[in-house]
C-alpha cells in the first residue's frame, strides 16, 4: 500500500493523542478522507454540518487536549471558521483540515465550484491566518510533512488553532513517513534568569502585602498550571476564586476556595475580599467586558501581579519568556516556609458566616429556575463534566458546587450561542466513561440542535437540560425588544424525529419539580443515548446575578462615543 500525504497527517494526528477526528464530506476532501480510514485505531466521526463539526472538534479538544475536523473547500471551510475563531478565543489547539482544489487549478485561470468565482483560490488560507497560529497550504507531496508539523507543533505550543488545507490530487499522492512524535510536541524552555527574576519581585510584593487573594482565570488551564496554582495556595494560605470561565478549573473542595469573582455576579463574599485585597495574583486571567461586569470589576493597577500563560507583570516590571506552570511552581518553593497570608480567608469568614443562599423550591410546584438547577447541581459527580451554554445557564452553573474532579466547560470568551451542543458531542465521544451533562437554552439550541442526532446515532448517554424561558433571556436583562422572542418548538418531541424509529434517544417535558425528578431518574437510566429535558420556566425566572450583570453590561455598551 502506497504511504500518503493523508496517511502522514492521520498518523501525526494519532500520535498527538487523537482517536477520533470529525468530519463532513465534500468532493474537495474524499481522497483525503480514505486515506484517513487507513489510520488504525483512529476514527472517522461524522457531523451534520461543518460548524458543528468545528465544534466537536472544539469540544474534543477539551477532552484530549486537542481536535481535528475535516472539511471540503470554502463551502466547508467558512462555516468551520466561526469554531475556529472559538477555539482561538479559547485557547484550544483546533487543527482544521480543508480539502483544496487541485494543484494543477492554481494560476490556471479556471474558475471552480464551491468557490466565490475568482480563479485567485487564496482568499481561504488568508482568511484562516486570522484566527489561527499556523496555516499551511499544501499542494505538493514533497512539502507535506514539514507544512504539516508545522502546523501541528505551532498548534500544541501555542493552544491555539492550527490551520490545513491539502490540494485534493495531493491528498493521495505518495509520500515520506514521519520521525518521532516528539518533533510536534517538543516545547520551547522558559528563561531561567528570567523565572527567577520573576519569582523574587513577587516574592517581595508579597512580603510588603497581608491581605492577600489568589484569582484563577480561564488560561490556568492552557498553561497546564491546575498543580502550580494549588501548591501555591498551599504556600500562601490565602483565599483563591476562580473566574467565571475558570470554573472547576481550581478544586472547589479546596479549604481557602471562596467561590466565583465576578464583580455583582461573584459568590457570597468573594467580591468584598477581592475589594478588600492589597495583593492580588491574577493567574491566566481574561478581562474582557463580560468577565469585568462592563469594566466595574477589573483588578489592575499597584496591587495586582498579573501572571499570564508566558509573562508576568508588576509594579511596572514585566517578565518575558517564562512558563506559568514553571513560575507557580518556583514561587510555590520559594515562600515554603515563610509565614502564611491568611488574612483574607478570616476577613471571608467573617463575613459569610450565613450559608450561601440554596437553590430549593417544592418538587410539586411550578417548575422554576431554583428548582431546576437545584436538580441538575445534585447530579454533579467526580465523574461529571458539565457543559454550560451561554445564558442564563453560565450563571445557573455559577452557583453549582463541584465535588473534586468534577469539570464545567464554558465559552465565556467567543459566547457563540449553541456552541454546547456540538461541543458535548465531540467532548462525550472523547470521554466514553465520563457522565455528560448539558445546559442549554432554548435560544442557543436553535443554532446546533442537529448534532443531537449524532448523539442517537453512537448511542451516547448524554443528558441535555434544555432551558425554555421562551426566548433570549439574557439579551432581555441586557436589553429587551421584540428580537428576543423565538418561534417555539417541541424540544422534546424532537428526540423521536431524530431516533427515526431506531434510535435510544429519549425526550421529555418537565412542567414541576415532580416531572423533571422523574425525567432525570429516567435520563439516568437511559444507557443506550441521549436523554434530552425540556425545562419549561418563564420567561423571567432568571438569576439574580445575570438581572445586576446584564445592567452593567448594557451600561458599557451605551458608553457614549469619546469626544
Ligand atoms: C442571542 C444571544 N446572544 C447573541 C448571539 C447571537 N448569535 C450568536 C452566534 N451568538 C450570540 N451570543 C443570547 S446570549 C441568547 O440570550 C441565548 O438565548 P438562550 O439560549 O435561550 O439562553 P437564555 O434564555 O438563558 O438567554
Ligand atoms: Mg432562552
Amino acid at each position: 500500500m502506497t504511504y500518503t500525504v493523508g496517511m502522514y497527517l492521520g498518523d501525526r494526528l494519532k500520535q498527538i493523542g487523537l482517536d477520533h477526528h470529525f468530519a463532513v464530506a465534500g468532493d474537495y476532501n474524499l481522497v483525503l478522507l480514505d486515506q484517513l480510514l487507513k489510520i488504525d485505531g483512529m476514527e472517522q466521526v461524522y457531523c451534520c454540518n461543518e460548524l458543528n463539526c468545528g465544534y466537536s472538534a472544539e469540544g474534543y479538544a477539551r477532552a484530549k487536549g486537542a481536535g481535528a475536523a475535516i472539511v471540503t473547500f470554502s463551502v466547508g471551510a467558512i462555516s468551520a471558521f466561526n469554531a475556529v475563531g472559538g477555539a482561538y478565543a479559547e485557547n484550544l489547539p483546533l487543527i482544521l483540515i480543508s480539502g483544496a482544489p487541485n494543484s494543477n487549478d492554481h494560476g490556471s485561470g479556471h474558475i471552480l465550484h464551491h468557490t466565490i468565482g475568482t480563479p485567485d483560490y487564496a482568499y481561504q488560507i488568508e482568511m484562516a491566518r486570522r484566527i489561527t497560529c499556523a496555516a499551511v497550504s499544501i499542494i505538493s507531496a514533497d512539502e507535506a510533512p514539514a507544512k504539516i508539523d508545522h502546523a501541528i507543533r505551532t498548534a500544541l505550543r501555542e493552544r491555539k488553532p492550527a490551520y490545513i488545507e491539502i490540494a485534493c490530487n495531493v491528498a493521495g499522492a505518495a509520500c515520506a513517513r514521519p520521525g518521532p512524535v516528539s518533533a510536534v510536541l517538543s516545547q520551547v524552555p522558559g528563561d531561567a534568569a528570567t523565572l527567577e527574576a520573576a519569582v523574587e519581585a513577587i516574592a517581595a510584593f508579597l512580603a510588603k502585602r497581608d491581605k492577600v487573594a489568589i484569582l484563577v482565570g480561564s488560561k490556568l488551564r492552557a498553561a497546564d498550571g491546575g498543580e502550580g496554582a494549588v501548591a501555591l495556595a498551599d504556600a500562601l494560605g490565602c483565599a483563591v476564586a476562580t473566574m467565571a470561565a475558570a470554573k472547576s478549573f481550581f478544586p472547589e473542595n479546596y479549604p481557602n476556595y471562596i467561590g466565583t469573582y465576578w464583580g455583582e455576579a461573584s459568590s457570597p463574599g468573594a467580591r468584598e475580599i477581592f475589594d478588600w485585597a492589597d495583593g492580588i495574583l491574577c493567574l491566566g486571567c481574561v478581562f474582557n467586558d463580560y468577565s469585568t461586569v462592563g469594566w466595574t470589576a477589573w483588578p489592575r493597577g499597584a496591587n495586582v501581579v498579573q501572571a499570564d500563560i508566558g509573562t508576568v507583570t508588576l509594579d511596572g516590571q514585566v517578565f518575558d519568556g517564562l512558563h506559568l506552570k514553571d513560575l507557580l511552581t518556583a514561587l510555590a518553593a520559594r515562600l515554603a516556609g515563610q509565614p502564611k497570608k491568611g488574612g483574607t480567608m478570616t476577613e471571608y469568614r467573617r463575613i459569610v458566616g450565613a450559608p450561601a443562599p440554596v437553590d430549593s423550591a417544592a418538587p410539586t410546584a411550578k417548575l422554576t429556575r431554583a428548582e431546576m438547577a437545584r436538580q441538575i447541581g445534585a447530579l454533579l459527580t467526580p465523574e461529571t463534566t458539565l457543559l454550560a451554554e451561554t445564558g442564563d445557564s453560565w450563571f445557573n452553573a455559577m452557583r453549582m458546587k463541584l465535588p473534586q474532579g468534577a469539570r464545567v466547560e464554558f465559552e465565556m470568551q467567543w459566547g457563540h450561542i449553541g456552541w454546547s451542543v456540538p461541543a458535548t458531542f465531540g467532548y462525550a465521544v472523547a470521554e466514553p466513561k465520563r457522565r455528560i451533562i448539558t445546559m442549554v437554552g432554548d435560544g442557543s439550541f436553535q443554532l446546533t440542535a442537529q448534532e443531537v442526532a449524532q448523539m442517537v446515532r453512537r448511542g451516547l448517554p448524554v443528558i441535555v437540560f434544555l432551558v425554555n424561558n421562551h426566548g433570549y433571556t439574557i439579551e432581555v436583562e441586557i436589553h429587551d425588544g421584540p428580537y428576543n422572542n423565538i418561534k417555539n418548538w417541541d424540544y422534546a418531541g424532537l428526540i423521536e424525529v431524530f431516533n427515526a424509529g431506531e434510535g435510544k434517544g429519549r425526550g421529555f417535558r418537565a412542567t414541576t419539580g415532580a416531572e423533571m425528578a422523574e425525567a432525570v431518574r429516567a435520563a439516568l437510566d437511559n444507557h443506550g443515548g441521549p436523554t434530552l429535558i425540556e425545562c419549561i420556566i418563564d420567561r423571567d425566572d432568571c438569576t439574580s446575578e445575570l438581572i445586576s450583570w446584564g445592567r452593567r453590561v448594557a451600561t458599557a455598551n451605551a458608553r457614549p462615543p469619546a469626544k
